[in-house]
C-alpha cells in the first residue's frame, strides 16, 4: 500500500507537533521515525494508521493503484506501540487465539507455531497479568510481526527486551522486510532499524 501526505499537520492544543510533511510511504520499504522524546513520532505513526485525524493537511492510501477509503486502513494495519494494552486476564495461548480469529496469520503460521517462534511456548498457559515487561513486548511484537498486514508500525520496539529477545526482534523485522509489506520503525536508537531505513526526523517538520 502507498501512503501520501499532503500538508500533513498535527497540533495540541496550540502546539504544532509536525507540519507540512509531504511524503509518499512506498510499499516494500522500511522508515525509521526519529526524533526526541515528546517530539511527536508516536503522534505520526497514528495520524498515518488512521487512529487520529490530522489537524490539516490530508493522508491518501492506494492499494494497487485502487484508492482506500481512510476508514477501512485498519483492516491493513498491524502495531506494536508501548500504550497497545494486552488482555491481562488473558493466557498467552488465549490472547493468540483471540488476536487470530480476527486477524489473517503471517506466512500460514498457527499459534503453536507462534509460541515455538517467540520462545515463550512455555508460557503459554501463564496469564498475561504475570508477563514480565520485555514477555510482554515480545508479544506486542509477534502480534504484530505474524499479522497478515500492509502496513506494520512498531513504536520503540526495542523497549524492555534483552539481547536475546532484541536479536529475535531484529531477525523477525529482517523476514518482516521480504514479505513486501511497508514497515515503520519510531525510534532513537539506530540499532532498533536497518541503516537502508529511510529517515523521517520529525524537527524536520516543526
Ligand atoms: N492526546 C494528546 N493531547 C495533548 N497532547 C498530546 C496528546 N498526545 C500527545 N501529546 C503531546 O504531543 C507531543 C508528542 O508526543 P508523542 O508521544 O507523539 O512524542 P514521541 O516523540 O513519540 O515521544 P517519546 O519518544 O517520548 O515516545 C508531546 O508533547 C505530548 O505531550
Amino acid at each position: 500500500m502507498t501512503i501520501t501526505t499532503e500538508g500533513l499537520g498535527k497540533r495540541f492544543n496550540r502546539e504544532w507537533i509536525f507540519r507540512n510533511l509531504d511524503t509518499t510511504f512506498i510499499p516494500g520499504a522500511i522508515y525509521a521515525v526519529t526524533g526526541p522524546n515528546g517530539s511527536g513520532k508516536s503522534t505520526l505513526l497514528q495520524v498515518l494508521w488512521g487512529q487520529m485525524p490530522p489537524s490539516k493537511g490530508v493522508v491518501t492510501y492506494a492499494r494497487g493503484g485502487t484508492a482506500l477509503s481512510g476508514e477501512d486502513v485498519y483492516r491493513h494495519v498491524a502495531v506494536a506501540t508501548p500504550y497497545m494494552d494486552l488482555i491481562e486476564e488473558f493466557t498467552l495461548e488465549e490472547q493468540l487465539r483471540f488476536h487470530f480469529s480476527l486477524k489473517k496469520a503471517r506466512y500460514g503460521l498457527s499459534p503453536a507455531d507462534m509460541l515455538e517462534r517467540m520462545y515463550l511456548a512455555d508460557a503459554r498457559h501463564k496469564v498475561i497479568g504475570n508477563f514480565s515487561s520485555g514477555m510482554r513486548q515480545r508479544v506486542k511484537l509477534a502480534l504484530a510481526f505474524y499479522t497478515q498486514a500492509d502496513l506494520v508500525f512498531l513504536d520503540e520496539p526495542g523497549t524492555n527486551l534483552d539481547d536475546r529477545a532484541f536479536t529475535w526482534y531484529l531477525d523477525g523485522l529482517r523476514q518482516l522486510l521480504t514479505t513486501g509489506c511497508t514497515v515503520w520503525v519510531a525510534s532513537n536508537e539506530p540499532a532498533e532499524y536497518p541503516a537502508e531505513a529511510h529517515k523521517v526526523d520529525i524537527m524536520r517538520y516543526k
